[in-house]
């Protein structure tokens, strides 16, 4: 399977390499820069040494890059991915985007949150959360892989909300972010004096995964779901906490909530059940394509209280991206993904 990295200098690009590297039946193609082009990829990332040392190419050679691939792998800011998608479309290449461009269903809802007009809204383009939406992935021509903050929110409530078991009105999803889910490029925030020995909160009541997890959750619940969200960012370079809160409904007994994430996901190798009072760590998933989920039921509030553990890069970028891969191809969902986590 011949595949083409566009954006290969950034961190989800750098990542997608770093995966692709113990994948059989992956044999890259092409590698895009914009800034960097012909400069090679082991001197940008030197850990590449011994595993690539292709010279980057870039977008002016797109026909040519779509000739020699069957996918491509979008790893760009968003706004870029979308007008490539709409100039590849036909021409019998696949695409997964690890961008936000093909994530809405309704292109008005991305105009709103990320105010530029979508060039590519009649694009029929699936949702790549894998373990809901697999069966749909298998045939796609487009998919628009989540966000981080989205998959580890999503499959932390999907259980509850697509089993009813809790009140939709009162969802509030808290979740912490290492600073590499804000990509390579420089900027002050995430200056080392400034990140570091600090947390912070951002973007409260207006961050742009917000609709993405309502637009899921909804779906499943069958009716409009709205939520509270709140990112923070911690000074580490890998890994998603997000801390979920509802109210469960009258009569919901924790048993009923065992049940309902076993039944979900019981078979998904992915999805790491800690189970009842379990605390997931993001050191537990560092380097891996796993989500770690533990539950608590607190009687005395009445609310559930869902954890789950990411790392950003990997189940939250380009190992989802590589799982989607294989179940588009017809490969084993695991391939290339079965390294353990990178402990301590
Ligand atoms: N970081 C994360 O944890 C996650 C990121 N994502 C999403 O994945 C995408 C990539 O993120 P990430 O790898 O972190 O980002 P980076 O900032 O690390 O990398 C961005 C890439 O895009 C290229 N690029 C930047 N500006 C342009 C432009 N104007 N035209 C063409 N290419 C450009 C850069 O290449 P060069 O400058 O060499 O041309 C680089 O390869 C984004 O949409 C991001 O939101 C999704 C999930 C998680
Ligand atoms: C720490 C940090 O800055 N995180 C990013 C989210 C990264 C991500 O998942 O972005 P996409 O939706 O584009 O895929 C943010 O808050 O915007």
């Amino acid at each position: 399977m011949r595949v083409s990295i566009i954006g290969a200098t950034g961190y989800t690009g750098e990542e997608l390499l770093r995966i692709l590297a113990n994948h059989p039946a992956a044999e890259i193609k092409y590698l895009t820069s914009e800034s960097q082009t012909g400069a090679k990829i082991d001197s940008i990332y030197p850990h590449f040494n011994h595993f690539y040392d292709q010279a980057l190419v870039n977008l002016a050679d797109l026909d040519k890059i779509v000739a020699d691939s069957d996918v491509l792998f979008i790893a760009l800011p968003h706004g870029h991915a979308m007008e490539i998608g709409k100039k590849v479309s036909g021409q019998g290449v696949k695409v997964i985007d690890l961008g936000a461009d093909y994530r809405f269903k309704d292109t008005a809802v991305y105009e709103k949150w990320y105010k530029i007009p979508h060039v590519h809204p009649d694009a029929k383009a699936v949702y790549g959360l894998t373990e809901l939406y697999r069966e749909a992935v298998r045939t796609a021509d487009i998919v628009a892989n989540p966000g981080c903050y989205t998959t580890a929110s999503i499959l932390t409530l999907a259980p509850l909300v697509k089993n009813k078991l809790i009140d939709l009105t009162s969802i509030v999803v808290d979740a912490k972010s290492g600073i590499s889910g804000a990509g390579r490029g420089l900027n002050l925030t995430h200056h080392l004096p400034e990140a570091f020995e600090n947390v912070k909160a951002y973007n409260i009541a207006g961050h742009r995964h917000t609709p993405e997890i309502e637009q899921a959750l909804s779906e499943l619940a069958g009716s409009q779901v709205v939520i509270s969200f709140t990112p923070h960012l911690i000074p580490m370079s890998r890994g998603i906490l997000s801390t979920c809160y509802a109210r469960l409904l009258d009569g919901v007994t924790a048993s009923v909530v065992d049940e309902a994430f076993h039944a979900l996901y019981g078979q998904e190798y992915f999805i790491r059940l800690l189970g009842r009072g379990g605390y997931p760590a993001t050191k537990n998933t560092r380097g891996s394509n796993f989500c770690d989920l533990g539950w608590h039921i607190d009687t005395r509030t009445g609310r559930v209280i869902v954890v789950a553990a990411i790392d950003n890069l990997v189940k939250g970028a380009a190992g989802q991206a590589v799982q989607n891969l294989n179940v588009m191809f017809g490969l084993e969902e695991r391939t290339g993904l079965t390294q353990a986590p990178l402990y301590p």
